[in-house]
């Protein structure tokens, strides 16, 4: 189905980067900004995309790769933009904002149907940037873009990137496409898949279930907090958190939490003890966490470990020392508004 000039209009509205209240760039991750190239990337660019890892997996990088190429490639990302027929994206550190990848998503061939490329800088892969990126492209494609599915080639050895696919729903969809790889200079066979937007929705439905855990920040009589280190074996092994866990069918959170800390830490707390403070909410890559934060100044016996967690009483200034798990470090400012003098 051909794309309509109306579709291409509204399309290219949405995309302008400085656009009205529709306007959806730059997309936001946890730990990525992706952007519009500009041209004064180009010379951060040619270096990561020039690499022989990424031009020999990615058809249409030649190798190699020179800054005009490079400058073309930022300028037919314009293009496209302007007409409303795909986005390309620089995928960029949202702490430092330096460039790891690129990503596109091109839809005036098979409209409504999508074809994506990514690809991050052998340097920075293995972190799950490539899995972050597509998954903000897929929410662009099929949210505000409105496509029904989205495909893409892949080289068969190339498995990185296989399993990448494998985690964002996308399934083999049977296609074997030999495509010209510019670096090689030759035909490849690579493998067809796809994702439809049913199995987006599904994937999605199931990565934003909501799981409920509850957690206290023990306070001494110096103004310490106690945080336990998560045991071998379990997910998140070696962070430091707040001790807690997750609330039970027919529980509230102070049960659930009066519970927990006695398992764990073995000591006796009145769920009246217990002072809400602040909580954490925080996509995991399958499930939703949401976590309300108490502090407990009082309980009883002896704080003994049950779980073999290794225990510290770290002052409010420290906290930012100790490495967390990603849904926790939004808690902190609060402990210290509340502890620093
Ligand atoms: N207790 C606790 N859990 C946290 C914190 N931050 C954070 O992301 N989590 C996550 C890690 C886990 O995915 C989840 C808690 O699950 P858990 O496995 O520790 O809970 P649980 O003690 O009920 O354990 P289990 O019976 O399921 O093994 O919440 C935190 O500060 N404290």
């Amino acid at each position: 189905m051909p794309i309509t000039e109306a579709d291409g209009r509204r399309l290219a509205d949405l995309l302008a980067p400085e656009g009205g209240c529709e306007a959806v760039l730059p997309l936001v991750t946890d730990r990525l900004v992706l952007r519009p190239p500009e041209p004064a990337d180009a010379p951060a660019l040619v270096p990561l995309a020039g690499a022989w890892e990424v031009a020999r997996s990615a058809a249409s990088i030649p190798h190699p790769l020179d800054e005009a190429a490079v400058r073309r490639w930022i300028a037919e990302a314009a293009t496209h933009r302007t007409a409303g027929g795909g986005v390309v994206l620089v995928v960029t550190d949202r702490a430092d904002g330096a460039i790891l990848g690129a990503i596109d998503l091109i839809w005036t061939a098979r409209w409504p149907v999508g074809d994506v490329g990514c690809w991050i800088a052998p340097d920075r892969q293995g972190q799950g940037y490539a899995t972050e990126a597509l998954r903000a492209m897929l929410d662009l494609g099929f949210g505000a873009v409105g496509l029904q599915a989205i495909q893409t080639d892949v080289l068969p050895d190339n498995a990185p990137s296989r399993r990448v696919l494998d985690r964002c729903a996308f399934t083999p969809d049977g296609r074997r496409a030999s495509l010209r790889v510019l670096a090689l200079d030759d035909d490849r066979e690579h493998l067809g898949y796809a994702l439809t937007r049913a199995a987006w929705e599904a994937d999605r439905a199931a990565r934003s279930r909501l799981v409920l855990v509850v957690a206290a920040a023990l306070i001494d009589v110096d103004g310490r907090v106690l945080l336990t280190r998560r045991p071998e074996g379990k997910a998140m092994a070696g962070l430091w958190e707040f001790p807690g866990g997750k609330v039970n069918d027919g529980e509230t959170p102070e049960h659930a939490l009066v519970r927990e800390l006695h398992e764990e830490l073995g000591i006796d707390v009145r769920g009246s003890c217990l002072a809400p403070l602040t909580f954490a909410s925080h996509a995991y890559a399958d499930f939703h966490l949401l976590m309300p934060l108490f502090v407990l100044r009082s309980w009883r016996g002896r704080i003994a470990p049950r779980e073999g967690q290794q225990t510290a009483w770290v002052r409010a200034a420290r906290l930012r020392d100790y490495p967390m798990p990603p849904a926790d470090p939004p808690l902190i400012p609060a402990l210290q508004d509340l502890l620093l003098i």
